[in-house]
């Protein structure tokens, strides 16, 4: 299942480790608010060092369009030195004289992160001199970066065309976890998407909807499908430029025999606040001033009478902005729905991405998921059928 090398074949002792590491983890008021990204890396990073490999983390965070203060991986550097139990040193450069200099004074066992590889517009375009820079601070490159793996950068892509790649214990055990689950899933299989990355992952639906047989559209991703059947969404998160795309979504799922849910009620408020004034209103009755920030008890009622329907649930996005209540109703209420499925023995659930696991931690129900993947928009693509770009680098080399 695995056809790429692993740590197992790794000759990490004295070398200096690039490890790429998905670090784009959920903050609130600077702080770290769900971990669980973090806690996925320790064992390929403990392991490295442990056998006297300089481990030199590789991340992103957020999308910024060139340095930003307010995009620094610092504060996480101090959360991964917590989570790990041991010292993390942090340069404020991925390449360059900062980086060299915080590399070539890494003992054996040490550990580094260098500041977020999306500082440089150079990693997104997987420029090939800025991928001989960041290859120029190690000897072996790493990726345990499973959820950005469907990013073709200079760090989850790149380097694993000019240094030997190794995949993580993580980028293993989500590759296998998933094949596992889902290769051959029991149908129905009923797909939920919501979540706040309208652009990135609205347009993967189309393929979603021939693979599954239900899907399930929440979050901030139905506010554009409602708009696309002439709903007024007031001042709701909605990509207008993309309501065709959305249009033709739903033709193909007619024709693949998908069958697509909408919210039919909805919370909302005017402003995006915990405790802002919300009520609930009928998708037909959003006004102006509103902004939808969750789905409406109805609603929910809805989508627990699909999940009944299904054997197999696939996840990723939640139904509101759960982090603000009260519009974390409905994302709770399906996740502990699917939890209590999937206890029963009658669901098997498998859930994907950054916010997502945070969202299904905050229900209460993070551990009661058949499978629990740290990939979002990685996880669509590999359900999609895609081959993913800093997987397919594993593989060939
Ligand atoms: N109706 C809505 N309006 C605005 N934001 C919303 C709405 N519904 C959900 N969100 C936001 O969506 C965000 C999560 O979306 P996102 O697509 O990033 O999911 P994810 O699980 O983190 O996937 P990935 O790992 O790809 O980032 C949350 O911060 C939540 O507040
Ligand atoms: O959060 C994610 O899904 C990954 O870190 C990738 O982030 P991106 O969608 O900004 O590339």
């Amino acid at each position: 299942m695995t056809a790429f090398r692993t740590l197992d074949s790794a000759n990490v002792a004295n070398k200096r480790v690039l490890l790429r590491v998905d670090l784009n983890v959920p903050m609130e008021n600077g702080k770290v608010s769900d971990a669980t990204r973090i806690e996925r890396v320790l064992p390929t990073i403990r392991e490295i060092a442990d056998k006297g490999g300089k481990v030199v983390l590789l991340a992103h965070f957020g999308r910024p369009k060139g340095p930003d203060p307010k995009e620094s991986l610092r504060p996480v550097a101090a959360a991964v030195a917590a989570h790990l139990g041991r010292p993390v040193g942090f340069a404020e450069d991925c390449v360059g004289p900062t980086a060299k200099a915080a590399v070539d004074a890494m003992k054996p066992g040490d550990i580094v992160l260098l500041e977020n590889t999306r500082f440089h517009k150079e990693e997104e375009k997987n420029d090939p001199d800025f991928v001989k820079d960041l290859a120029d601070n190690g000897d072996i490159w790493v990726s345990d970066a499973f959820s950005a793996a469907h990013r073709a950068h200079a760090s989850t892509e790149g380097l694993g065309h000019v240094l030997p790649a190794y995949a993580g214990r993580t980028m293993q055990a989500e590759v296998e976890a998933l094949a596992k689950a889902l290769e051959a899933p029991q149908r129905p299989v009923l797909a939920v998407v919501g979540g706040a990355k309208v652009s990135s992952k609205l347009e993967l639906l189309g393929n979603l909807v021939k693979k599954v047989d239900i899907l399930v559209i929440g979050g901030g991703m139905a506010n554009t499908f409602l708009a696309a059947q002439g709903k007024a969404v007031g001042k709701s998160l909605c990509e207008r430029d993309l309501l065709d795309t959305a249009r033709s979504i739903l033709e193909t799922a007619k024709g693949a025999g998908c069958e697509i849910v909408l919210p039919i009620d909805v919370t909302v408020a005017s402003e995006f606040k915990a405790h802002a004034p919300s009520k609930v209103v009928s998708v037909d009755a959003v006004g102006a001033d509103d902004m939808i920030l969750d789905i409406g008890p109805s609603s929910v009622e809805v989508v627990k009478g699909k999940l009944a329907q299904a054997k197999t649930l696939v996840w990723n996005g939640p139904f509101g902005a759960f982090e603000l209540e009260p519009f974390d109703k409905g994302t709770n209420a399906v996740a502990q729905e699917a939890a209590r499925l999937t206890k029963a023995g009658k669901l098997l659930s498998v859930a994907g991405g950054g916010d997502t696991v945070s969202a299904l931690n905050h229900a209460g129900v993070g551990e009661d998921f058949s499978y629990v993947s740290t990939a979002g928009g990685a996880f669509l693509e590999w359900l999609e059928g895609k081959a993913l770009p800093g997987v397919e680098i594993l593989r060939q080399r």
